[in-house]
């Protein structure tokens, strides 16, 4: 039996760090937004006990540290005692669309998806609120995944509420074929903003709508953008090119452009695809799925 999910991309619309926790993990304020770029997951369900994982993409991992293993690995873990039944193994075939290494949750993607299809396939054992903090263990961003709608993220990013407040945007999104270890921004971030706990609260995004010009906001933006004035370039061309605003999702380097309609989007795809010095980087037309 053959099962196949398509795991979306994520964009925060909003990141502000609100504080840091003893185990080294930063506390932020987060509005995330699903788009419809998507890798393709497909689970072949086996009778040997096994999980291999098979994905054609230079800088994913086929071994049990790809995030789908480690995510199937833990629902047999939590929903069987780590015995699952006649039938636990698997291959998993990962199509790779989402650009590694660019902020936009690829890997924890894919791992969500794995949950879910899993806890299906083997009939639900696992509650919602399980499938979740099975996803936490992760990666901070897995819940997000699990949870599939635009969200205001808390805590490590674990802790959801829906954010009905978006408009339907056409995001322009840009990678710059570098790929960004989330590790490193986050060791890089200045951690003097994270002394006044006091001052960092008001970080909290809190009201009912989105407002461009006042929301959109990233604390992880200067230090990806110091080692990489790519994204600053990437910002302004954006904006040139007709983008209501322009800003580096998550810990980077992909860029998305925010556009009114489609059409707008894919104008700026074509003059910006038309420039040939730009031969690292790929664009991709997604809409926000609100
Ligand atoms: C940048 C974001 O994508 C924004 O949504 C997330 O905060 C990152 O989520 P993620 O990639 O799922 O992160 P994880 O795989 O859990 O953690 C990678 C590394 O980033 C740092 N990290 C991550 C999340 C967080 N709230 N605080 C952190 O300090 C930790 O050093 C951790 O070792
Ligand atoms: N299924 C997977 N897909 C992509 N990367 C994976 C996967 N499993 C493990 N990895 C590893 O995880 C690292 C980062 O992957 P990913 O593309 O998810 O980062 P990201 O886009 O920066 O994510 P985030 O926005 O959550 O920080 C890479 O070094 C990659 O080798």
């Amino acid at each position: 039996m053959t099962v196949t999910v398509h795991a979306p991309a994520k964009i925060n619309l909003f990141l502000r760090i609100t504080g840091k926790r003893s185990d080294g993990y930063h506390e932020l304020s987060s509005v995330m937004c699903p788009v419809a770029l998507y890798d393709t997951v497909t689970i072949t369900f086996g009778d040997d006990d096994g999980i291999q994982v098979a994905c054609a993409h230079p800088a994913v991992p086929e071994d049990s540290s790809n995030l789908v293993a480690r995510a199937a690995a833990l629902f047999f873990e939590t929903a069987f005692a780590g015995c699952p039944p006649l039938g636990g193994g698997m291959r998993i075939h990962i199509e790779k669309r989402i650009p590694v290494g660019a902020g936009l949750g690829g890997g924890s993607s894919d791992a969500a998806a794995v949950l879910v299809a899993l806890n299906r396939h083997f009939g639900l054992p696992l509650t919602h609120t399980t499938l979740q903090a099975v996803g936490a263990r992760i990666g901070a961003d897995v819940p997000f995944f699990i949870f599939g709608a635009p969200a205001l993220a808390t805590g490590i990013g674990e802790q959801l509420a829906a954010f009905p407040y978006l408009a339907p945007w056409t995001a322009l999104l840009v990678y710059p074929g570098v790929a960004i270890s989330t590790a490193w921004v986050y060791k890089n971030l200045n951690l003097r903003l994270t002394k006044d706990e006091k001052k960092l609260s008001k970080f909290h995004f809190n009201g009912r709508f989105f407002r461009l010009d006042e929301h959109l906001v990233n604390d992880l933006e200067p230090v990806t953008e110091s080692a990489f004035p790519v994204i600053t370039e990437i910002k302004r061309l954006l904006q040139a090119h007709g983008a209501k605003g322009a800003m580096m999702s998550g810990s980077g380097s992909a860029v998305f452009g925010l556009y009114a309609d489609r059409d707008r989007a894919e104008s700026a795809y074509k003059v910006l695809c038309g420039n040939q010095q730009r031969q690292n980087w790929t664009l991709y037309i997604a809409d926000l799925l609100i």
